[in-house]
């Protein structure tokens, strides 16, 4: 075994739509670098497609393993799930864990922080299920597999919707009858960790975006928008559920609702058929008939590969437009996520639309440079930077905080 590979760790579970991930922290003394350190990333991607790949890698970028399937052995997340734990067991043998921290994409009204897992928080987070269904059974499958196989070890959920649990319920609230916002029906906001890293990484970046008004802009597969005051979000482009707003890889982002009423009467849609239509089949896949990758589009010759481009660029404008004005005025923009860290062309094109924000670009910045940086100029009256997300990271600083508390008061 690696010498490095020895003592306590957090195994942290990110479980996507169509991936997951896991990380391996190590647990320290050391003042200065905080408690913990990043010894292994492993993911499996590409779920449910033809090609899913398997890649681990140590914390200096060095390849740990990989692994690619036959074509057409659809390997599911089960199959992955299994993968990736017998991967680590085989990388780690004789592991001693403080615990697993998982990625919950909902946690309804009831979960407003991350929560150590009981049976009986499993079971309420299971009621969510419809109001997240391509991430919620995904997120929950790891959970009542390591009870299982482990029923001492604690679990920790890291909510997506918790970092926005501080909004204010007119910013929360859809103009339908009252009681329906009563009974839950309100807009919960998500990829609340991922804007929970960014927003860590402000005061030692930009003091100014720390204290100010910035649109965080997590343009990955899934797609959104958070206006940071503060520090604190205070309002966000998605909603009840992680297809509103922006147009994401499958997702449509914000339809109006009298389409789907159309649509069951017309074409006499059903539910389960809006849901495959709306989270699967729509955004840049649905418009281009391409691809929902936006590096494909990028490359792509085809119109609709451009048109789909298109739309995705004015709705990300438009969104950042709405934003702004929630928070009367804009000091920062930060570009995150698959998109947002790695195109030059997406940003280049959502801040020329940004011009009369105050945004002034700096190009070979935009371009190229390392990976934590300002992209607008020193005199721009409002900055843009780039800041990849760390989402797991900030699952394993709550699983510490959280577990390490219950071990001084057991
Ligand atoms: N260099 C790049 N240029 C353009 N798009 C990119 C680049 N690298 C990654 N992407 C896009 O990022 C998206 C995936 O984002 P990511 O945050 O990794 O997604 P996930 O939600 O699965 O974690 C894909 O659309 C992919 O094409
Ligand atoms: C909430 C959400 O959209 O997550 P992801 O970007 O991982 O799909
Ligand atoms: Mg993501």
């Amino acid at each position: 075994m690696d010498p490095r590979l020895e003592g306590e760790f957090i195994a942290v579970v990110n479980a996507g739509s169509s991936s997951i991930k896991l990380s391996m922290f190590s647990l320290h003394d050391d003042r200065r670098l905080g408690p913990l350190r990043l010894e292994l990333r492993a993911q499996v991607e590409g779920l449910g497609t033809a090609t899913p790949h398997f890649e681990a890698a140590h914390a200096d970028g060095t390849k740990a393993g990989s692994r690619d399937w036959p074509v057409g052995e659809r390997l599911g997340h089960e199959g992955a799930l299994e993968h990736l734990v017998e991967f680590i067991r085989h990388e780690f043998p004789g592991l001693s864990m403080l615990g697993i921290g998982h990625r919950v994409v909902h946690g309804g009204t009831a979960f407003q922080e991350p929560v150590v897992v009981t049976p009986e928080v499993l079971a309420r987070l299971e009621t969510l299920i419809p109001l997240a269904p391509l991430h919620q059974p995904h997120n929950l499958a790891p959970i009542r597999r390591a009870f299982a196989a482990a029923p001492g070890l604690p679990q920790v959920a890291c909510f997506d919707t918790a970092f926005h649990r501080g909004q204010s319920d007119v910013a929360d609230a859809f103009a339908l009858p009252y009681a329906l916002f009563e009974a839950g029906v309100r807009r919960y906001g998500f990829h609340g960790l991922s804007y929970e890293y960014i927003a860590s990484r402000l005061p030692a970046l930009s003091p100014r975006l720390a204290d100010g008004r910035v649109v965080l802009l997590h343009l990955g597969n899934g797609a959104s928008a958070c206006a940071l005051h503060r520090g604190r979000s205070i309002a966000s482009s998605m909603g009840f559920t992680a297809v509103d707003g922006l147009p994401m890889g499958t997702r449509s982002g914000a339809v109006d609702p009298g389409v789907l009423i159309y649509l069951m009467d017309e074409q006499r849609m059903d539910a389960r058929e809006l849901e495959t239509l709306l989270y699967k089949q729509s955004g840049l896949l649905g418009l281009s008939g391409v691809s929902s990758d936006m590096r494909q589009l990028l490359a792509s010759d085809a119109p609709r590969a451009r048109f789909a481009i298109d739309v995705f660029v004015h709705r990300v404008a438009r969104e950042i437009g709405a934003l702004a004005a929630e928070m009367g005025g804009l000091d920062g923009l930060v570009f995150t996520a698959g998109i947002g860290e790695h195109s030059a062309e997406i940003r280049r094109r959502v801040l020329s639309r940004c011009l009369w924000l105050g945004v002034s670009v700096q190009d070979a910045a935009n371009r190229d440079g390392p990976p934590e940086r300002r992209i607008s100029t020193v005199d721009s009256r409002c900055e843009a930077w780039v800041i990849p997300t760390d989402e797991e990271l900030m699952m394993a600083r709550h699983t510490f905080r959280l577990l390490a508390a219950e071990r001084k008061s057991p």
